[in-house]
Protein backbone atom coordinates (compact mmCIF):
# COMPACT_ATOMS: atom_id res chain seq x y z
CA UNK A 1 0.00 0.00 0.00
CA UNK A 2 1.22 3.58 -0.86
CA UNK A 3 1.18 6.51 1.62
CA UNK A 4 -1.24 8.94 1.20
CA UNK A 5 0.16 10.98 3.80
CA UNK A 6 3.83 11.23 4.79
CA UNK A 7 5.43 13.46 7.14
CA UNK A 8 9.16 14.13 7.92
CA UNK A 9 10.26 16.22 11.23
CA UNK A 10 7.28 18.41 10.90
CA UNK A 11 7.46 20.39 13.87
CA UNK A 12 5.24 24.20 15.22
CA UNK A 13 6.56 25.91 17.61
CA UNK A 14 4.30 29.23 18.97
CA UNK A 15 6.83 31.26 20.34
CA UNK A 16 8.67 29.52 22.57
CA UNK A 17 6.22 26.69 23.17
CA UNK A 18 6.39 23.57 20.93
CA UNK A 19 2.76 22.33 19.78
CA UNK A 20 4.35 19.74 17.66
CA UNK A 21 7.84 18.01 17.47
CA UNK A 22 9.50 16.09 14.52
CA UNK A 23 5.94 14.44 13.60
CA UNK A 24 7.44 11.31 10.92
CA UNK A 25 4.18 9.79 9.96
CA UNK A 26 2.65 7.73 7.63
CA UNK A 27 -0.76 7.12 6.50
CA UNK A 28 -1.67 4.43 4.17
CA UNK A 29 -4.36 4.70 1.13
CA UNK A 30 -7.44 3.12 1.85
CA UNK A 31 -6.81 2.80 5.94
CA UNK A 32 -8.15 4.83 8.79
CA UNK A 33 -5.71 6.43 10.89
CA UNK A 34 -6.57 7.04 14.80
CA UNK A 35 -4.69 9.67 16.17
CA UNK A 36 -4.84 9.14 19.99
CA UNK A 37 -3.63 11.53 22.66
CA UNK A 38 -4.83 14.04 25.04
CA UNK A 39 -6.09 17.54 24.82
CA UNK A 40 -3.36 19.57 23.76
CA UNK A 41 -1.11 16.91 22.53
CA UNK A 42 -0.90 18.15 18.91
CA UNK A 43 -3.48 16.03 16.97
CA UNK A 44 -5.41 19.46 15.63
CA UNK A 45 -2.05 21.22 14.99
CA UNK A 46 -0.62 18.03 12.55
CA UNK A 47 -4.39 18.27 10.96
CA UNK A 48 -4.47 21.75 10.13
CA UNK A 49 -0.98 21.23 9.10
CA UNK A 50 -1.73 18.75 6.91
CA UNK A 51 -4.84 21.10 5.42
CA UNK A 52 -2.25 24.04 4.86
CA UNK A 53 -4.35 26.16 8.08
CA UNK A 54 -1.37 26.38 9.89
CA UNK A 55 2.11 27.26 8.55
CA UNK A 56 4.76 24.72 9.86
CA UNK A 57 7.99 25.93 11.29
CA UNK A 58 10.16 22.99 10.42
CA UNK A 59 9.92 19.11 8.41
CA UNK A 60 7.76 18.50 5.44
CA UNK A 61 4.76 17.06 4.65
CA UNK A 62 3.66 14.89 1.54
CA UNK A 63 0.37 14.41 0.53
CA UNK A 64 -0.47 11.86 -2.48
CA UNK A 65 2.95 11.31 -3.10
CA UNK A 66 3.39 14.91 -3.49
CA UNK A 67 5.81 17.62 -1.44
CA UNK A 68 3.44 20.18 0.05
CA UNK A 69 4.80 23.44 -1.03
CA UNK A 70 2.67 26.56 0.29
CA UNK A 71 1.52 27.97 -2.48
CA UNK A 72 0.52 23.98 -2.82
CA UNK A 73 -3.90 24.32 -3.88
CA UNK A 74 -4.86 21.35 -5.80
CA UNK A 75 -4.74 19.00 -3.17
CA UNK A 76 -7.00 20.52 -1.24
CA UNK A 77 -9.91 19.70 -3.54
CA UNK A 78 -9.09 15.82 -2.85
CA UNK A 79 -9.16 16.10 0.58
CA UNK A 80 -12.54 16.41 2.87
CA UNK A 81 -12.21 17.97 6.78
CA UNK A 82 -14.10 18.66 9.66
CA UNK A 83 -11.89 20.33 11.85
CA UNK A 84 -13.82 21.80 15.42
CA UNK A 85 -17.25 22.36 15.57
CA UNK A 86 -18.88 22.52 11.73
CA UNK A 87 -20.46 26.01 10.44
CA UNK A 88 -23.69 25.87 8.40
CA UNK A 89 -25.99 28.37 6.88
CA UNK A 90 -28.37 27.86 9.76
CA UNK A 91 -31.69 28.83 7.30
CA UNK A 92 -30.44 27.11 4.60
CA UNK A 93 -31.94 23.03 4.23
CA UNK A 94 -28.92 20.25 4.84
CA UNK A 95 -28.88 20.02 0.74
CA UNK A 96 -28.52 23.56 -0.17
CA UNK A 97 -25.85 23.87 2.44
CA UNK A 98 -24.33 20.90 0.52
CA UNK A 99 -24.96 21.99 -2.79
CA UNK A 100 -23.68 25.68 -2.21
CA UNK A 101 -20.45 23.55 -0.77
CA UNK A 102 -20.25 21.93 -4.10
CA UNK A 103 -20.43 25.11 -6.09
CA UNK A 104 -17.88 26.58 -3.86
CA UNK A 105 -14.72 23.71 -4.16
CA UNK A 106 -15.75 23.04 -8.05
CA UNK A 107 -17.72 20.08 -7.96
CA UNK A 108 -20.40 19.75 -10.44
CA UNK A 109 -22.72 16.10 -9.48
CA UNK A 110 -26.14 16.98 -8.95
CA UNK A 111 -26.34 13.48 -6.56
CA UNK A 112 -23.65 14.10 -4.71
CA UNK A 113 -25.14 15.89 -2.01
CA UNK A 114 -28.02 13.47 -1.63
CA UNK A 115 -25.39 10.59 -2.06
CA UNK A 116 -23.71 11.82 1.02
CA UNK A 117 -26.83 12.70 3.00
CA UNK A 118 -28.00 9.45 2.28
CA UNK A 119 -24.91 8.13 3.64
CA UNK A 120 -24.76 9.64 6.94
CA UNK A 121 -28.54 8.85 6.96
CA UNK A 122 -29.96 12.16 6.55
CA UNK A 123 -32.12 11.67 3.44
CA UNK A 124 -35.70 12.60 4.65
CA UNK A 125 -34.42 15.56 6.69
CA UNK A 126 -32.42 17.31 3.83
CA UNK A 127 -35.32 19.84 3.39
CA UNK A 128 -35.05 21.32 7.06
CA UNK A 129 -33.19 24.12 7.84
CA UNK A 130 -29.99 23.95 9.68
CA UNK A 131 -30.86 25.39 13.03
CA UNK A 132 -33.02 22.76 13.45
CA UNK A 133 -30.37 20.14 13.61
CA UNK A 134 -29.34 18.33 17.09
CA UNK A 135 -25.47 18.36 17.76
CA UNK A 136 -25.18 14.89 16.49
CA UNK A 137 -26.79 15.32 13.14
CA UNK A 138 -24.68 18.19 12.73
CA UNK A 139 -21.60 16.26 13.10
CA UNK A 140 -23.31 13.84 10.21
CA UNK A 141 -24.29 16.55 8.23
CA UNK A 142 -20.46 18.23 8.47
CA UNK A 143 -19.01 14.71 7.63
CA UNK A 144 -21.54 14.83 4.69
CA UNK A 145 -19.90 18.17 3.69
CA UNK A 146 -16.74 16.87 3.88
CA UNK A 147 -17.59 13.49 1.49
CA UNK A 148 -19.98 15.04 -0.57
CA UNK A 149 -16.83 16.00 -3.74
CA UNK A 150 -15.90 12.74 -3.22
CA UNK A 151 -12.43 13.38 -1.28
CA UNK A 152 -9.52 10.44 -1.31
CA UNK A 153 -8.45 11.34 2.00
CA UNK A 154 -11.21 12.45 5.06
CA UNK A 155 -9.47 14.14 8.20
CA UNK A 156 -11.43 14.26 11.01
CA UNK A 157 -11.00 16.32 14.10
CA UNK A 158 -12.69 14.96 16.99
CA UNK A 159 -15.92 13.63 15.00
CA UNK A 160 -17.74 11.54 17.89
CA UNK A 161 -17.13 14.64 20.47
CA UNK A 162 -20.31 15.59 21.98
CA UNK A 163 -22.30 12.15 20.38
CA UNK A 164 -24.31 10.19 22.19
CA UNK A 165 -23.90 5.67 22.16
CA UNK A 166 -26.01 5.50 19.53
CA UNK A 167 -24.31 8.69 17.31
CA UNK A 168 -21.34 7.02 18.46
CA UNK A 169 -22.11 3.39 17.03
CA UNK A 170 -23.66 4.58 13.54
CA UNK A 171 -20.38 6.74 13.00
CA UNK A 172 -18.09 3.81 13.60
CA UNK A 173 -19.91 1.80 10.79
CA UNK A 174 -19.96 4.70 8.43
CA UNK A 175 -16.55 5.41 8.82
CA UNK A 176 -15.66 1.90 7.73
CA UNK A 177 -18.39 2.23 4.78
CA UNK A 178 -16.21 5.55 3.65
CA UNK A 179 -13.00 3.12 3.88
CA UNK A 180 -14.40 -0.11 2.25
CA UNK A 181 -17.21 1.02 -0.18
CA UNK A 182 -15.99 4.61 -1.01
CA UNK A 183 -12.16 3.29 -0.91
CA UNK A 184 -11.43 6.59 1.49
CA UNK A 185 -8.41 6.93 3.41
CA UNK A 186 -9.47 8.74 7.21
CA UNK A 187 -7.35 10.28 9.31
CA UNK A 188 -9.32 10.58 12.94
CA UNK A 189 -8.26 12.19 16.02
CA UNK A 190 -9.65 11.57 19.67
CA UNK A 191 -8.58 11.44 23.41
CA UNK A 192 -10.28 8.20 23.69
CA UNK A 193 -8.66 4.85 23.21
CA UNK A 194 -12.11 2.91 23.30
CA UNK A 195 -12.82 5.12 19.99
CA UNK A 196 -10.09 4.91 18.27
CA UNK A 197 -8.93 1.06 18.84
CA UNK A 198 -12.54 -0.26 17.57
CA UNK A 199 -12.15 1.75 14.39
CA UNK A 200 -8.52 2.11 13.62
CA UNK A 201 -6.30 0.17 11.42
CA UNK A 202 -3.17 2.19 12.66
CA UNK A 203 -2.67 4.17 15.59
CA UNK A 204 -0.09 7.05 15.80
CA UNK A 205 -0.22 7.81 19.82
CA UNK A 206 0.94 11.98 20.01
CA UNK A 207 1.92 13.03 23.80
CA UNK A 208 3.40 16.32 24.16
CA UNK A 209 3.90 17.22 20.46
CA UNK A 210 5.69 14.05 19.53
CA UNK A 211 4.91 10.87 17.84
CA UNK A 212 5.51 8.33 20.09
CA UNK A 213 4.50 5.20 18.10
CA UNK A 214 3.17 4.40 15.35
CA UNK A 215 1.60 0.49 15.31
CA UNK A 216 -1.11 -1.15 13.72
CA UNK A 217 -4.07 -1.97 15.47
CA UNK A 218 -2.73 -6.28 14.55
CA UNK A 219 0.30 -5.60 16.13
CA UNK A 220 -1.63 -4.24 19.45
CA UNK A 221 -3.91 -7.08 19.65
CA UNK A 222 -1.51 -9.78 19.53
CA UNK A 223 -0.06 -7.89 22.30
CA UNK A 224 -2.41 -7.91 24.45
CA UNK A 225 -3.05 -11.33 24.23
CA UNK A 226 -2.76 -13.31 27.91
CA UNK A 227 0.24 -14.60 29.40
CA UNK A 228 1.70 -16.46 31.80
CA UNK A 229 4.49 -14.60 34.18
CA UNK A 230 7.23 -17.00 35.75
CA UNK A 231 9.07 -15.42 38.58
CA UNK A 232 13.00 -17.59 39.23
CA UNK A 233 15.66 -17.14 40.59
CA UNK A 234 17.15 -19.22 37.57
CA UNK A 235 15.59 -17.61 34.03
CA UNK A 236 18.22 -19.64 32.08
CA UNK A 237 17.23 -23.18 33.92
CA UNK A 238 13.62 -21.50 33.07
CA UNK A 239 14.57 -20.80 29.40
CA UNK A 240 16.42 -24.02 28.67
CA UNK A 241 13.42 -26.05 30.22
CA UNK A 242 10.68 -24.48 28.63
CA UNK A 243 11.99 -24.63 24.86
CA UNK A 244 14.06 -27.70 25.12
CA UNK A 245 11.98 -29.83 27.60
CA UNK A 246 8.63 -28.63 27.31
CA UNK A 247 8.97 -27.53 23.73
CA UNK A 248 7.79 -24.24 24.40
CA UNK A 249 8.22 -21.32 21.72
CA UNK A 250 6.50 -18.32 22.10
CA UNK A 251 7.95 -16.83 25.57
CA UNK A 252 10.01 -13.72 26.76
CA UNK A 253 12.45 -12.51 28.90
CA UNK A 254 11.40 -9.93 30.70
CA UNK A 255 13.23 -8.93 33.65
CA UNK A 256 16.18 -10.53 35.35
CA UNK A 257 13.80 -12.80 37.12
CA UNK A 258 11.03 -13.09 35.07
CA UNK A 259 10.12 -14.86 32.00
CA UNK A 260 6.55 -14.51 29.96
CA UNK A 261 5.20 -17.41 28.17
CA UNK A 262 2.52 -16.36 25.65
CA UNK A 263 1.74 -19.91 24.34
CA UNK A 264 -0.97 -20.93 26.71
CA UNK A 265 -2.24 -24.11 25.49
CA UNK A 266 -0.73 -25.68 28.45
CA UNK A 267 -2.71 -24.80 32.28
CA UNK A 268 -1.02 -22.48 34.80
CA UNK A 269 -0.84 -25.91 37.30
CA UNK A 270 0.49 -28.24 34.30
CA UNK A 271 3.29 -25.22 33.73
CA UNK A 272 4.16 -24.90 37.41
CA UNK A 273 4.37 -28.49 37.88
CA UNK A 274 6.41 -29.29 34.72
CA UNK A 275 9.07 -26.60 35.74
CA UNK A 276 9.14 -27.95 39.17
CA UNK A 277 9.97 -31.39 38.27
CA UNK A 278 12.33 -29.73 36.11
CA UNK A 279 14.05 -28.63 38.85
CA UNK A 280 13.25 -24.78 38.52
CA UNK A 281 12.81 -22.88 41.66
CA UNK A 282 9.79 -20.66 41.27
CA UNK A 283 8.96 -17.51 43.11
CA UNK A 284 5.77 -16.88 41.61
CA UNK A 285 3.69 -18.21 39.05
CA UNK A 286 0.50 -15.90 37.44
CA UNK A 287 -1.65 -15.84 34.16
CA UNK A 288 -2.23 -12.50 33.33
CA UNK A 289 -3.67 -10.54 30.82
CA UNK A 290 -2.56 -6.58 29.46
CA UNK A 291 -5.34 -4.71 28.76
CA UNK A 292 -4.81 -2.00 25.80
CA UNK A 293 -4.96 0.60 28.43
CA UNK A 294 -1.95 -0.73 30.07
CA UNK A 295 -0.20 -1.09 26.85
CA UNK A 296 -0.87 2.08 25.74
CA UNK A 297 0.08 3.79 28.87
CA UNK A 298 3.49 1.71 28.94
CA UNK A 299 3.89 2.99 25.76
CA UNK A 300 3.50 6.40 26.90
CA UNK A 301 5.86 6.23 29.72
CA UNK A 302 8.39 4.52 27.32
CA UNK A 303 8.12 7.53 25.37
CA UNK A 304 8.55 10.08 28.27
CA UNK A 305 11.71 7.92 29.40
CA UNK A 306 12.90 8.27 25.53
CA UNK A 307 12.35 11.87 25.59
CA UNK A 308 13.52 12.95 29.16
CA UNK A 309 16.96 10.54 28.66
CA UNK A 310 17.35 11.99 25.18
CA UNK A 311 16.86 15.50 27.01
CA UNK A 312 19.96 14.03 29.69
CA UNK A 313 22.17 13.12 26.62
CA UNK A 314 21.72 16.27 24.17
N1 LIG B 1 -2.77 29.37 17.78
C1 LIG B 1 -2.09 28.91 18.82
N2 LIG B 1 -1.26 29.70 19.54
C2 LIG B 1 -0.56 29.23 20.58
N3 LIG B 1 -0.58 27.95 21.00
C3 LIG B 1 -1.39 27.10 20.35
C4 LIG B 1 -2.19 27.52 19.22
N4 LIG B 1 -2.87 26.45 18.76
C5 LIG B 1 -2.53 25.41 19.56
N5 LIG B 1 -1.66 25.80 20.51
C6 LIG B 1 -1.05 24.94 21.54
O1 LIG B 1 -0.45 23.83 20.90
C7 LIG B 1 -0.63 22.64 21.68
C8 LIG B 1 -1.30 21.58 20.85
O2 LIG B 1 -2.64 21.95 20.61
P1 LIG B 1 -3.64 21.12 19.69
O3 LIG B 1 -4.92 21.87 19.60
O4 LIG B 1 -2.97 20.76 18.43
O5 LIG B 1 -3.83 19.81 20.55
P2 LIG B 1 -4.90 18.65 20.39
O6 LIG B 1 -4.18 17.37 20.62
O7 LIG B 1 -5.60 18.76 19.09
O8 LIG B 1 -5.89 18.91 21.57
P3 LIG B 1 -7.43 19.34 21.52
O9 LIG B 1 -8.17 18.07 21.29
O10 LIG B 1 -7.64 19.93 22.87
O11 LIG B 1 -7.57 20.33 20.39
C9 LIG B 1 -1.42 23.04 22.91
O12 LIG B 1 -0.52 23.25 23.97
C10 LIG B 1 -2.09 24.35 22.49
O13 LIG B 1 -2.29 25.18 23.61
Amino acid sequence: MTDIIQTRLLSKQYGSATAVSNVSMNVKQGEIYGFLGPNGAGKSTIMKMLLGLVKPTGGQIELFGERLLVDSIDHLKRIGHLIETPVFYERLTAEQNLELHGEYMGYYNPQAAREALELVELLGVENKQVRQFSLGMRQRLGIARAISTRPELLILDEPINGLDPEGIHAMRILFRRLRDEWGISLLISSHLLSEIEQVADTIGVIHHGRLIREVSMDTVRASTTEYVEIVTPNVNHAAFVLADKLGIQQFKRTGEQSIRVYETKMTQEALSKALIMNDVPISSINRRHQTLEEYFFNMIKGGETDAASHQAGA
